[in-house]
C-alpha cells in the first residue's frame, strides 16, 4: 500500500517495508492486502443480481462494483458466520438458565474520524447484511442522536466541541444500547438534523429487535469517563474506518463545499450564512473547522481509539479500501 510521505501517528513508518508491500500492523492484527483480502469471499453463497448491485451504488453514486465484491463479500461472509456463531453461544446460555431460545440482537460498531466514510460504509454495510436470509431486519443508528441538544451544549460553551466526549449524553446512549441487547420490544433514539445542526425536538427513531443493529459514530469505541459501561460492552463486532489525514482533510472540505450548494442553501441551515461565499472562502471556513474541531477531536479522542476494533479497513485516496487489519480473536 502507499502511504505518499506523511508518516501516520501510530502507524509503522513508510520505510518499515518494501514499497508496495504491506507494512504490518500491530501483532494483534492479522493484516490483508486488499488482494487477499478479495478472495476470501470465496463461497460465499450471496450472489447480487445487478439489480441488487444498482440499488447499492444508489447509496453513494461513486461506490465501484469491485469495492463491493472484494471489500464488502468477504466482510459480509465473516459477519454472517460470526452471527450464527454467537446466536449458537445464545442457545447455550438460554439452555442453561432453562429458557425459550431467543437471540438477542448482533451489535457491529462503527468508529472513524468524521468524514472519513463511515456512515457511507454503515449503509451499504446494512444493504448487504440485510440480504442474508438469516438475519433480514438490519436496523442503523448513528450516535450524534446522542449529541446533546444545541441550547445545552449552548448553556455549557462547548458549540466548539461536537464530537468530543463531553458534547454526548452517554448516559442515554449506554441505557439505548444495554435496552436492546437486554431484547426490549422497542427502543427509541433521538434524531440529529445536519441541516438544523441539532437534535429534531420529539422525533424518533424505533428500534424494534432487529437481527443486526449497526451503531456509527465517532465515539463507539471511546470510554466513557468514570461511567461503569462501555458502548463496546454491547458490541459483538466493531469496524474502524482508517486513512490518512491528508486524504480525510480533503473529503471534509469537499463534503463542505458540496453541502454549500444544497443544504446551505436552505434557509433552515445552520450554514445558511455561507450559501454565497465564494469557494476559497468557503474552502478556508471548512479547513478551520476541520483544524479547530475535528482533526483536533480525531487526535485526542477517536485514533487512540483504533486499535479496539476487531477489523481495521484502510482506504487510500480515492476511497477504496487498500488495507485490511483483522485482529486475532
Ligand atoms: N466509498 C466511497 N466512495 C466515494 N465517496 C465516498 C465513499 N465513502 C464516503 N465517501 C464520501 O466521503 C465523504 C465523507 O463520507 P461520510 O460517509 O459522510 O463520512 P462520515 O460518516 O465518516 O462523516 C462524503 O462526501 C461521502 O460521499
Ligand atoms: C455530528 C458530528 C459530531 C459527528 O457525529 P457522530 O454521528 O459521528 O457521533 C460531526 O459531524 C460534527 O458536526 N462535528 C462538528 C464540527 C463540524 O461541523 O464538522
Amino acid at each position: 500500500m502507499h502511504h505518499g510521505t506523511q508518516p501516520v501517528p501510530g502507524r509503522p513508518s513508510p520505510a518499515a517495508g518494501a514499497a508496495g508491500a504491506s507494512l504490518g500492523g500491530p501483532p494483534a492484527y492479522r493484516v490483508f492486502p486488499r488482494a487477499e483480502w478479495a478472495e476470501l469471499r470465496a463461497n460465499t453463497p450471496l450472489s447480487l443480481s445487478d439489480e441488487d448491485i444498482a440499488g447499492l451504488r444508489g447509496l453513494t453514486e461513486q461506490l465501484s462494483l469491485k469495492e463491493v465484491a472484494d471489500v464488502f463479500l468477504p466482510l459480509s461472509r465473516l459477519l454472517n458466520l460470526q452471527v450464527a456463531a454467537a446466536r449458537g453461544l445464545g442457545v447455550v446460555q438460554d439452555t442453561f438458565l432453562g429458557r425459550p431460545v431467543v437471540p438477542p440482537p448482533y451489535i457491529i460498531g462503527i468508529a472513524g474520524s468524521v468524514a472519513v466514510g463511515k456512515s457511507t460504509f454503515a449503509r451499504v454495510l446494512q444493504a448487504i447484511l440485510a440480504r442474508w436470509p438469516d438475519h433480514p431486519k438490519v436496523e442503523l443508528i448513528t450516535t450524534d442522536g446522542f449529541l446533546y441538544p444545541t441550547a445545552v451544549l449552548e448553556e455549557r460553551g462547548l458549540m466548539g466541541r461536537k464530537g468530543f466526549p463531553e458534547s454526548y449524553d452517554l448516559r442515554r446512549m449506554i441505557a439505548f444500547l444495554s435496552a436492546v441487547k437486554a431484547g426490549a420490544p422497542e427502543v427509541a433514539a433521538p434524531v440529529y438534523s445536519h441541516l438544523t445542526y441539532d437534535i429534531i425536538p420529539g422525533k424518533q427513531q424505533m428500534v424494534r429487535r432487529p437481527d443486526i443493529l449497526i451503531f456509527e459514530g465517532l465515539n463507539v469505541l471511546q470510554p466513557s469517563a468514570g461511567a461503569p459501561l462501555l458502548a463496546s460492552d454491547f458490541f459483538d463486532f466493531s469496524v474502524y474506518v482508517d486513512a490518512e489525514e491528508r486524504h480525510i482533510a480533503e473529503w471534509y472540505i469537499q463534503r463542505f463545499l458540496l453541502l454549500q450548494r444544497t443544504a446551505f442553501q436552505k434557509p433552515t441551515s445552520y450554514f445558511h450564512r455561507y450559501k454565497d461565499l465564494p469557494e476559497q472562502e468557503a474552502i478556508a471556513v471548512a479547513q478551520n473547522i476541520w483544524r479547530q474541531i475535528n482533526l483536533v477531536n480525531l487526535h485526542e479522542n477517536i485514533q487512540p481509539t483504533r486499535e479496539r476494533a476487531r477489523l481495521v479497513l484502510h482506504k487510500s485516496a480515492n476511497h477504496s479500501v487498500d488495507e485490511i487489519w483483522l485482529r486475532r480473536m
